[in-house]
């Protein structure tokens, strides 16, 4: 059997260097491009699949390139909000045999965090998102902590749960942070850090803090590799590795 060209978008940053390296190490994959800022991404050097890690202004051209030449994606970059998504469906809608996954998080411990919580959270009158990385990240909120706040919210909204009890009426500094489909959502900038979050849930008397930890890049590539294997399968838009495994709207 042939193998799957694969080319990574941001290949020069952290992500995409280190997908570069988990391409180049798997069986029946091969690298046919590395792009970066400025390059012309041109036929996208053969590739069957690419792997799109940029920065979230770019994101939605470089993955509207793909889908035009017919080249299925699997996007890691953060800032899809659903404008984005939707503009996507659109271009998607003219190439029906393209399949594009954009996954906020590809550690399997971040997606099943996420899940847990969606299942959690109406049990509880209080919901929180901590989510903490390192300095040198551009995007806040973190695109996990967006996504498991979008989540949390949607799941408590369709249980018919109260907003979330919170008696703050001065907050000049915005110390409650972020809120996000009714969720507060904090993040933290920190050297020596990678990836980590908390979903904080309480009750009268109890409190459930959900954790995951992504402490190497390498926590992400077992998930960009399988979701490679699989994006082909998967024609038109994906948001969510989870859908990839089984897990989702059970
Ligand atoms: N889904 C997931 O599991 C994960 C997602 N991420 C997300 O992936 C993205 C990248 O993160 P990270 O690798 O740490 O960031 P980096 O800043 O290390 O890498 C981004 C790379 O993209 C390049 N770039 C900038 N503009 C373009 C463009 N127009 N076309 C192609 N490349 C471009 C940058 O070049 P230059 O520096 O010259 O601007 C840089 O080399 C972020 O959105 C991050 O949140 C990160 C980890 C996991
Ligand atoms: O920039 C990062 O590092 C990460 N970005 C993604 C996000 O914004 O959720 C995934 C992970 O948290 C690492």
């Amino acid at each position: 059997m042939s193998s799957t060209r694969v080319a990574v978008i941001g290949a020069a940053g952290r992500m995409g260097g280190a997908v570069c390296g988990a391409v180049e190490a798997a069986d029946g994959l091969e690298l046919v491009g590395r792009f970066d800022a400025g390059d012309d991404l041109g036929d996208l050097g053969g590739a069957d699949v690419v792997v799109e890690f940029s920065v979230p202004d770019a994101s939605p051209g470089n993955v509207a390139h793909c889908v035009e030449r017919g080249v299925h994606v699997v996007v890691g970059t953060t800032g899809w909000d659903e404008a984005r998504l939707a503009d996507l469906r659109d271009r998607l809608a003219g190439h029906p045999e393209v399949g594009v996954l954009v996954a906020p998080n590809f550690a399997v411990g971040a997606v099943l965090m996420m899940e847990l919580a969606r299942r959690a959270a109406p049990f509880f009158e209080s919901a929180e998102v901590v989510e903490l990385h390192h300095p040198d990240k551009v995007d806040a909120p973190s695109g996990t902590a967006a996504r498991t706040a979008d989540l949390v919210g949607a799941a408590r909204a369709e249980a018919g749960c109260d907003p979330v009890p919170d008696a703050t009426t001065h907050d000049p500094e915005g110390a409650r942070g972020a809120v996000v489909h009714g969720i507060p959502v904090h993040s933290v900038r920190l050297r020596g850090l990678v990836a980590h979050q908390e979903v904080l849930l309480g009750n009268p008397g109890e409190t459930l803090t959900i954790r995951h930890d992504s402490l190497d890049r390498a926590s992400f590539m077992t998930g960009v590799v399988g979701a490679v294997r699989r994006v082909a399968d998967h024609p038109g838009l994906t948001v969510g590795l989870e859908h990839y495994l089984g897990l989702g709207d059970a």
